[in-house]
């Protein structure tokens, strides 16, 4: 693997942009409910060489100012206030009024982290406006369920919102797809209302799962009717069934949306081993996911999000990686700083669990059909 690989007949060269920097990475392996998952993920990038292969950007955090073209000035505010207090009884009303307390707690360095996985976004988003590049790389980011005045799921500041709105300083339509095994709620709260970005997300959907949204049903509203696309899955989803539903409802999508630049949230809790123990995907349908978009040949900026298995999630990342970078790589996990967390079989690729794939063909079927022949898409 690594830097002396042969490139046969592969796509052509793409630029790719990943942003890094060791200030970046130790502020990010702070975001708390996945511990030292910045350094893990690019600890692996970096022992396949993967780095020679891309330019590499140090990003600077998101500015108060930057972060309330999409939040309010109140939530933030109080974001900020909160994280600086270590009474344990700070979450007064106001907190919970922006999601502030058990779910999302602002403890001590919540706000740092955040604002530099938005700055690594803004980052990213800039050098693909800038045309310094065709694909932009933050595996830090994708929080996507924060909203503007409040936290929600572990998201606090709204990376990919931010991240969407700079690229519409340049391009008129912007898609944003969405992988991670929960709802993009929060984005597509952001955009649901302008026929100017479409959000698609894939994700589970059963009574009482996190966040409880996506419902085909979901289409926008307004001037944004037709222009929300959610796919709900059922427990179990494996790859096959995954790319099958991605690749037909994303066929339609270029075809009626013909989207200017992508931005697609990568997020690996669906993968077989996840502590979230949904879906049972391999990084194989989630990195032909991203090779598809690839296809299009537009402007592509890829995030993280979800992904709790962390060995797991920097596997997926960095079949991505290779994947956009045009590289093949050994599956032989070369030796590295972490290397003893990917035994015993020290294996770049993982294998599906044992758990059924409950959505049945019928199901499969009927989602696409329902969003391909949807009058009100995209009119
Ligand atoms: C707040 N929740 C979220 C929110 C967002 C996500 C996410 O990854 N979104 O992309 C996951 C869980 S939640 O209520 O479903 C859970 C909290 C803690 C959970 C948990 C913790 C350990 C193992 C399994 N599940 S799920
Ligand atoms: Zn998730």
């Amino acid at each position: 693997g690594g830097s002396n690989t042969i490139r046969k007949g592969l796509l052509p060269e793409k630029k790719v942009v990943y942003v890094c920097s060791a200030d970046f990475l130790s502020e990010c392996d702070r975001i708390a409910k996945v511990p030292f998952r910045a350094s893990i993920t690019h600890a692996v990038i970096e022992a396949y060489g993967l780095l020679s292969r891309m330019s590499v950007v140090p990003p600077k955090p998101a500015t108060f100012e930057e972060i309330c073209h999409f939040h309010s000035t109140d939530y933030i505010e109080c974001l900020q206030r909160l994280c600086q207090d270590d009474d344990p009884d700070k979450y007064d009303e106001e907190a919970e009024e922006f999601g502030l307390g058990y779910d999302c707690p602002a403890d001590e360095g919540v706000y740092d982290s955040a604002s530099w996985a938005a700055g690594g976004t803004l980052t990213a988003a800039e050098q693909l406006v800038s045309g310094q590049c065709s694909v932009a790389i933050n595996w830090a980011g994708g929080w996507h369920h924060a909203k503007r005045d409040s936290a929600a799921g572990f998201c606090y500041i709204n990376d990919i919102v931010l991240g969407i709105l700079k690229l519409r300083t340049k391009y008129d339509r912007v898609l944003y797809v969405d992988i991670d095994l929960h709802h993009g709620d929060g984005v597509e709260d952001a955009f649901c209302a302008t026929s100017k970005v479409m959000t698609v997300s894939f994700h589970k959907y059963s009574p009482g799962f996190f966040p409880g949204t996506g419902n085909l049903s979901d289409t926008g509203i307004g001037k944004g009717a037709g222009y929300t696309v959610n796919v709900p899955l059922n427990e179990g989803c494996q790859d096959e069934n995954f790319y099958r539903v991605f690749e037909k409802v994303m066929d339609i999508v270029k075809i009626k949306f013909d989207p200017e630049a992508v931005v697609c949230q990568c997020g690996a809790d669906g993968l077989a081993g996840d502590p979230m123990d949904s879906f049972n995907l391999t990084t194989l349908s989630l990195a032909k996911c991203v090779q598809y978009l690839l296809t299009w040949n537009i402007p592509l900026l890829l995030l993280g999000g979800g992904g709790y298995h962390i060995p797991n999630t920097a596997r997926c990342w960095t079949h991505i990686t290779s994947v956009v970078t045009g590289t093949k790589l050994s599956s032989d996990i070369p030796e590295h700083r972490y290397f003893t967390l990917y035994g015993p079989d020290y294996d770049l690729m993982i294998s599906p669990g044992n758990r059924a794939d409950t959505n049945t063909p019928s199901h499969i079927k009927n989602v696409i059909a329902q969003i391909s022949d949807r009058p009100d898409l995209f009119v």
